[in-house]
């Protein structure tokens, strides 16, 4: 099959490298003429999983007309920020019903609107999208390291074809009807991620982290219910699978983002120095912008918000998080 994938940094090139091995030709969209030159001359990266090489079957090219022509599938991996100039961008060389799936982890800025629903708006056919989320670190999965995910679609032969497209003996997917569940507990695992490391990097322990995680659980499981999903999926590869990936490993990008803006390191100087989108920045204020419509309270990510964006202290904002009235568990 010609499976066009949108996005060359780490997980652009993991998903590609996958498809290759699978037995799909691949035409990977980058944005760096380098990166095509590396990817087609060496079958390598030279920006993102450098160690790693990337099938063969893989062919790289800046035009979009060169990538999409003929594609039987498309695979949409470019930072959530800019979801909607990369739907109008393809629109022009993507037919009504080719089969779109994104594997982008964001709420976008100004309208609260998830991937899948801004993809629907641009391009229309609701019933060809799907999303892919879980825990699926880049830099594991191109290793072949064994990884399960969620396919999530409205409609279950999209869910079905992209679970055997990307299915393969170290990659096990899983399918959902719950679109709206998955992405926002893709986007929403990042912010906690930033809280987690954050903790830790200001002398917090396990314990804190354990809370941390677990009380981030029950902010997305109340944020996924009110916008429509279903609150099981955060118990999920794409709620909890990912939780636990994203604030424990050390490929995390969100995780040692909050680490080291806790430990005196700004967001432009993370950026910079890594070239790595981190999400879990913008989708704090993203998600608190969604939160505040549908009248739901997230205090873990007011605070990661505060911190970053209106340069609340750590300590003061962790301490308000213990001053809150107490309430049963689960109410
Ligand atoms: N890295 C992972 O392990 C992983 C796993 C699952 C999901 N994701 C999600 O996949 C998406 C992409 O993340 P990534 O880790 O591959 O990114 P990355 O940080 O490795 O690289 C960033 C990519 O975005 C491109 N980019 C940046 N600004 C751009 C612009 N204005 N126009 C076009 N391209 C631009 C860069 O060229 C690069 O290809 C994110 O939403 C992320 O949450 C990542
Ligand atoms: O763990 P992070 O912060 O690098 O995010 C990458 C992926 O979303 C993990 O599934």
């Amino acid at each position: 099959m010609k499976v066009s994938v949108i996005g060359a940094g780490s997980w652009g090139t993991a998903l590609a490298h996958l498809l290759g091995t699978a037995g799909n030709d691949v035409m990977l969209w980058a944005r760096k003429p380098e990166v095509c030159e590396g990817i087609n001359a060496l079958h390598r990266n030279p920006r993102y999983l450098v160690d790693s090489s990337v099938s063969e079957r893989v062919r790289a090219s800046n035009d979009y007309e060169t990538v999409l022509r003929g594609s039987q599938a498309v695979v949409i991996v470019t930072p959530s920020s800019i979801m909607r100039d990369v739907a109008c961008d393809i629109r022009p060389f993507v037919s009504e019903d080719t089969p779109i799936i994104i594997c982008s982890k964001g709420v976008e800025a100004g309208t609260g609107l998830l991937p899948v629903q801004v993809f629907e708006q641009e391009l229309g056919n609701a019933s060809r999208l799907a999303a892919l989320t879980g825990p699926n670190h880049a830099e594991e999965v191109i290793r072949g390291i064994a990884s399960g995910t969620v396919i999530a679609s409205s409609h279950r032969d999209t869910a079905l074809f992209f679970q055997r497209l990307f299915a393969t003996d170290t990659f096990r997917t899983y399918v959902s009807d719950d679109v709206v569940g998955a992405e926002i507990c893709a986007a929403f695992k990042n912010v906690i991620a930033i809280a987690v490391g954050a903790s830790y990097g200001i002398g917090l322990g396990d314990n804190t982290a354990a809370l941390i995680m677990t009380r981030g659980l029950a902010e997305m499981s109340r944020l996924v219910e009110a916008c429509g999903g279903t609150a099981m999926t955060c118990l999920g590869l794409a709620g909890v699978g990912d939780l636990i990936a994203t604030c424990t490993s050390e490929h995390s990008r969100n995780r040692t983002f909050g680490y080291r803006l806790a430990t005196g390191t700004t967001l432009e100087q993370y950026r910079e120095e890594t070239h790595m989108v981190v999400e879990g920045a913008l989708a704090c204020k993203t998600i608190d912008f969604l939160a505040k419509a549908h009248q739901v309270e997230l205090p873990i990510t007011e605070m990661v918000r505060s911190v970053l964006w209106e340069q609340a202290d750590f300590h003061e904002a962790a301490d308000a998080l213990f001053e809150r009235s107490l309430k049963p568990e689960f109410y």
